[in-house]
């Protein structure tokens, strides 16, 4: 009976090893599990002492901290281009695609100081995660409510100008695994063109080879982040809104086949962008270069 007792409990001890070694469904789930898990724990460790300082996008380091280690936990190996275009003194708009909650694996790695995202207000309601979020200084909007989520982005405009504060949007507006990039939403190219501050496009290159929620599959793996050359919205307006969004989507979109169709890495230098680094639109409808010499930190 003793001898049965101990073999049905070394079966169990063993049943989750061998599960988790020959079974991708159960290996995917342990290891998203695992991601959420590290999330809760690390807002609940952190939040009293990020609460010492109040809600404060100083706080994001913490928060940025605390994310990172999971690269190295998940075998993940993350390359960062152009990341020399984000510094810059002024506030500014970055646009990011969104595969996944994994894209915060990425984001840590080459989100700039004094820079907070825009979230869904879920997040809010997330136990710890919320309140580490809202004490970070994360800018939350009700998708739902377009007229509120757009008052949120009318005072984020004069906020990132007074406070010289930079803001984190993924346009597409939800988690997107597909091919393509969805449709832009237009709250980020609003916020830019009100502000009237620099957009930064930055690309993460496709999780296909190592990450799907459909197939269920998490191993190790290797992605890129690529920050784009700044697009100028100076003397923009709200009508150029539409048109501003579709360029910017475009030039995601083609670096983003790019790297999906080179998964060897092998990019040029510098790809060919459209509007190229710091033109602005002129009043005949076309974008000049402009001169942005000393605008570097
Ligand atoms: C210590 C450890 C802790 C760990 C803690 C870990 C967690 C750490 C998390 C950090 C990371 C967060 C990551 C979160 C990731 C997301 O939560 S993603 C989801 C949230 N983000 C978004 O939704 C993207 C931003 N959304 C937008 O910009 C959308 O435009 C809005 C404002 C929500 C409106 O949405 P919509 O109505 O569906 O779409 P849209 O067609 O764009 O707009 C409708 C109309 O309003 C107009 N409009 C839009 N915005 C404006 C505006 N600002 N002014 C004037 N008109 C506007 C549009 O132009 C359009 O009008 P027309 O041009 O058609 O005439
Ligand atoms: C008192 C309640 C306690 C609840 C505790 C819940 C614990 C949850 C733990 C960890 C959550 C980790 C959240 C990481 C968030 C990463 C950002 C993200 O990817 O958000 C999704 C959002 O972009 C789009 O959402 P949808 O694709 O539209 O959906």
């Amino acid at each position: 009976m003793d001898v049965a007792l101990l073999h049905g409990l070394l079966l169990l001890l063993i049943l989750p090893v061998l599960l988790y070694r020959y079974c991708a469904t159960f290996h995917y789930f342990c290891k998203v599990t695992f991601f959420n898990l590290w999330v809760l724990a690390m807002a609940t460790l952190l939040s009293p002492f990020a609460a010492i300082r109040g809600r404060c996008v100083e706080n994001m380091k913490l928060l940025c901290a605390a994310i990172r280690p999971l690269k190295h936990l998940y075998g993940i190996k993350i390359e960062v281009l152009g990341a020399e275009h984000l510094n810059l003194k002024e506030p500014y708009v970055i646009v990011c695609n969104h595969q996944a909650s994994l894209d915060l694996m990425g984001m840590v790695e080459v989100i700039p100081k004094r820079c907070v995202p825009i979230a869904k207000k879920e997040l809010l309601y997330m136990g710890t995660v919320g309140w580490a979020c809202w004490l970070s200084g994360i800018i939350f909007i009700d998708r739902q409510r377009t007229g509120d989520a757009i008052d949120v982005i009318s005072q984020t405009a004069e906020t990132i100008r007074r406070e010289n504060l930079r803001v984190w949007i993924f346009p597409e507006g939800t988690r997107n695994q597909s091919r393509s990039m969805l449709p832009f939403k237009r709250g980020a190219f609003h916020l830019a063109v009100q502000a009237q501050v620099p957009i930064f496009p930055i690309v993460i290159s496709p999780y296909w080879d190592f990450f799907s929620s459909k197939e269920k599959k998490f191993t190790p793996g290797t992605f890129t982040i690529r920050v784009l050359p700044r697009i100028e919205t100076r003397g923009l307006s709200p009508k150029d809104v539409p048109e501003l969004t579709e360029t910017v989507r475009k030039t995601m979109v083609d670096v983003f086949s790019e790297m999906s169709s080179n998964p060897c890495r092998d990019w040029p230098a510098e790809l060919p962008l459209l509007p190229s680094t710091g033109a602005t639109k002129g009043t005949d409808g076309v974008w000049h270069d402009e001169d942005t010499t000393g605008t570097s930190d």
